[in-house]
């Protein structure tokens, strides 16, 4: 009896240590994670500074296109996984074969979403990247995978998991969210005028095509062909492109899905055969330029450098005042005390009426241009291997045209990685069509797509390795659009 009350004692005391075991690692694994976070809010920061390309990788499930159709279907290994998140910036990719030494390959990222994650955790990571266009900044998503590796997935949305509903509902991709978040974030802005418009142009056989283009009659006319040009300054532009009030397409996946050329291959029923470019301009009014503009007037008034800029002094109001019954262009007394910087009316005109006033020099007159800032979404045609999509005629030729601009763009980023004095911008028209956003001064998002099989490795790796260059590209760091006010 005694010996089995040590026994139970025995027992008890392994089970608490296994409970205190179990809590520090709990608090272990909770101090991992903060350190982790902490680690990529700072590396976040650096990118930030250095304007680094941002890279983040989906990994997709495993799928039914991994099998390939029924005449080709794989089977065995090829189906085995061998791309894996392994946490949230790493991914590991398994290379060993039967016989072969090669060693398992890391690749690491900004973020990494595994096979589990939803369309909305995807989001969640870009969200942020809504408010620095509303701050400012022309930003660019762009998603490069191989064919079927889930790019219109991860931009779009698909339905195919759900055929009875024809909504897209939580299946929604990157370019709807973006502009219902686009929207959100500007009813959540007090003051101000935003309007957004949308433009949608596919690179297709390497010609730069308008899915919105109407005739005189404001009729749609279907694809338009359009020219890319570079102006005076070195910036480029595609003349006459067609713009429409956002919420007609932007947040219709459906409809960005109809436009766009599409074909069946062996790998891919629904491949995409072009590249989708979707740009939400952003023209904002906001009553903080004007808050700026005042800033500005009091700075100058207080520079010894600037005597004329005086016109806001008391002394001035005062003269001002004293000339009698004001005529149109006289200013009110609020006029000539505008409201605290911080006021958030925006005010119907103080800076519109030319001075009159005997005393002042001559009146520094403020306009406010808006401020126009860009979120252009990028949906790029898949790479592949022609031997296994198995196409022929126009299908080789356009498979040909996307592999070719698909290596413009690696081009385009080794010579802005190695920091070239010529960066072929021109060798095809996408990278043409994006190059203020590659190589200027917008944030660069690449979402990175892979298929998880052995049977899609080569291009998995060659699409990781893309990414890991695209990392290693060091631009001027983001640049914040000017407010558009014009003081002379
Ligand atoms: N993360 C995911 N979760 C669920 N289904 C996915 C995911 N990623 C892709 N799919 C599905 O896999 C299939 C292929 O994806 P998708 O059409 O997005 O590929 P793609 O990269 O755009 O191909 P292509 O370049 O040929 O157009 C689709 O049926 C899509 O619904």
């Amino acid at each position: 009896m005694p010996e089995l009350r040590t026994e139970t004692e025995f027992v008890k005391g392994l089970q608490a240590q296994v409970g205190a075991l179990e809590r520090s690692l709990e608090e272990e694994k909770e101090r991992c994670r903060t350190e982790r976070q902490r680690r990529r809010l700072l590396h976040n920061a650096l990118v930030e500074l250095r304007g680094n390309i941002r890279v983040h990788c989906r990994v997709r499930p495993i799928m039914p296109l991994d099998r390939g159709l029924e005449a080709t279907a794989v089977t065995g290994s090829a189906l085995e996984e061998v791309v894996q998140a392994v946490n949230d910036d790493t991914v590991l990719v398994n290379c060993a074969k039967p016989g072969s030494q090669i060693p398992n390959k890391v690749f690491e990222f900004e973020r990494v979403h595994g096979p589990g994650d939803s369309q909305e955790a995807v989001f969640e990571e870009v969200r942020p990247l809504l408010t620095s266009l509303l701050d400012g900044y022309n930003v660019c998503i762009m998603a490069y995978g191989q064919t079927g590796s889930g790019k219109t997935h991860t931009m779009i949305g698909s339905h195919h998991d759900n055929p009875a509903s024809s909504a897209v509902g939580d299946q929604e991709g990157i370019i709807p969210n973006a502009a219902s978040e686009l929207f959100r974030l500007i009813s959540e802005r007090p003051v101000g005028s935003h309007t957004v418009e949308v433009s949608v142009v596919e690179v297709y056989n390497n010609e730069v095509l308008d899915l919105l283009a109407k005739d005189e009659d404001g009729v749609a006319t279907g694809a338009v062909k359009r020219d890319v040009i570079t102006t005076a300054t070195g910036t480029s532009e595609v003349p006459c492109l067609a713009h429409e009030p956002v919420g007609s397409c932007a947040q219709d996946p459906g409809c960005l899905v109809a436009q766009r050329a599409q074909s069946p291959t062996l790998v891919h029923r629904d491949s995409s055969r072009s590249h989708l470019i979707v740009t939400l301009t952003v023209t904002s009014r906001s009553a903080n330029a004007f808050a700026m503009a005042r800033r500005l007037q009091s700075s100058r008034q207080e520079s010894p450098r600037a005597p004329q800029r005086d016109f806001w002094s008391p002394r001035c109001t005062r003269r001002a005042n004293s000339n009698g019954p004001r005529g149109r262009n006289a200013h009110s007394s609020t006029e000539d005390h505008p409201a605290s910087p911080s006021s958030s009316s925006l005010p119907s005109s103080p800076f519109s009426s030319p001075c009159t006033s005997p005393c002042a020099s001559p009146r520094p007159s403020i306009s406010q241009e808006p401020l126009r800032t860009r979120l252009q979404l990028v949906d790029l045609a898949g790479s592949e291997c022609v031997g296994q999509s198995g196409v022929s005629g126009a299908t080789l030729w356009e498979s040909s045209c996307i592999n070719r601009s698909l290596s413009a763009l690696s081009d385009v980023l080794g010579a802005l990685a190695e920091q070239r004095p010529h960066v072929p911008y021109r060798n095809s028209k996408l990278t043409h069509l994006l190059q203020d956003y590659i190589g200027g001064d917008a944030k660069l998002l690449v979402m990175l797509c892979v298929s998880p099989t052995q049977r899609f490795l080569a291009e998995s790796l060659q699409s990781l390795g893309f990414g890991s260059r695209a990392r290693q590209v060091q631009r001027a760091a983001p640049r914040r659009k000017a407010t558009g006010l014009k003081v002379k």
